[in-house]
């Protein structure tokens, strides 16, 4: 793969991260402590790909940063100066998943070729909050592929 990518450095596995691992997100707005705060904050995510299902939703949050806005290499701080676009819902017609860069890709091709994505999830805002009570689920699938420790062996 990273001969086919023509990588910077070789494709190596990561002792942070499985080669690929599942989250299932459950928000509730009623668990915030306070109203107006993200279900997510601003951040990068660590892998090489994220895959994200979301549910059809027009409350849901999802913004990405335009990447123009932000200069941080990592999750650090990260958003704080960026402006973020909504990611439009499914029901705009888009699909409803969506693909991350992480940082992982953007070390492995280069800054100048991929940039990780910097998204948050927006919570629901109090009045959000007081009319609907917002809960949010997706799954991701955080990827982040490694090569093996030993050869594999060959079927007999
Ligand atoms: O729930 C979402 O839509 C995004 C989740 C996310 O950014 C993450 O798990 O890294
Ligand atoms: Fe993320």
């Amino acid at each position: 793969m990273s001969q086919a990518l023509n990588a910077n450095v070789p494709l190596m596995g990561t002792t942070l991260l499985d080669p690929a691992t599942v989250g299932v997100h459950y928000y509730d707005s009623r668990n915030l402590s306070d109203y107006s705060a993200h279900f997510s904050p601003p951040h990068m995510d660590s892998g090489t790909l994220t895959i994200l299902f979301r549910s059809h939703d027009e409350t849901d949050g999802l913004e990405v940063a335009d990447l123009e806005t932000t200069e941080k290499e990592d999750s650090k701080g990260v958003g704080s100066e960026a402006s973020f676009i909504p990611v439009p819902t499914p029901g705009d017609e888009m699909t409803e998943v969506v693909v991350f860069a992480g940082t992982r890709l953007q070390r492995l091709l280069g800054r100048d070729r991929v940039r990780a994505c910097v998204h948050r999830v927006r919570g629901p805002g109090p009045e959000g909050h007081k009319r609907f009570g917002v809960q949010r689920l997706s799954i991701a699938m955080f990827c982040a592929p490694s090569v093996p420790a030993a050869p594999p062996t060959p079927l007999t």
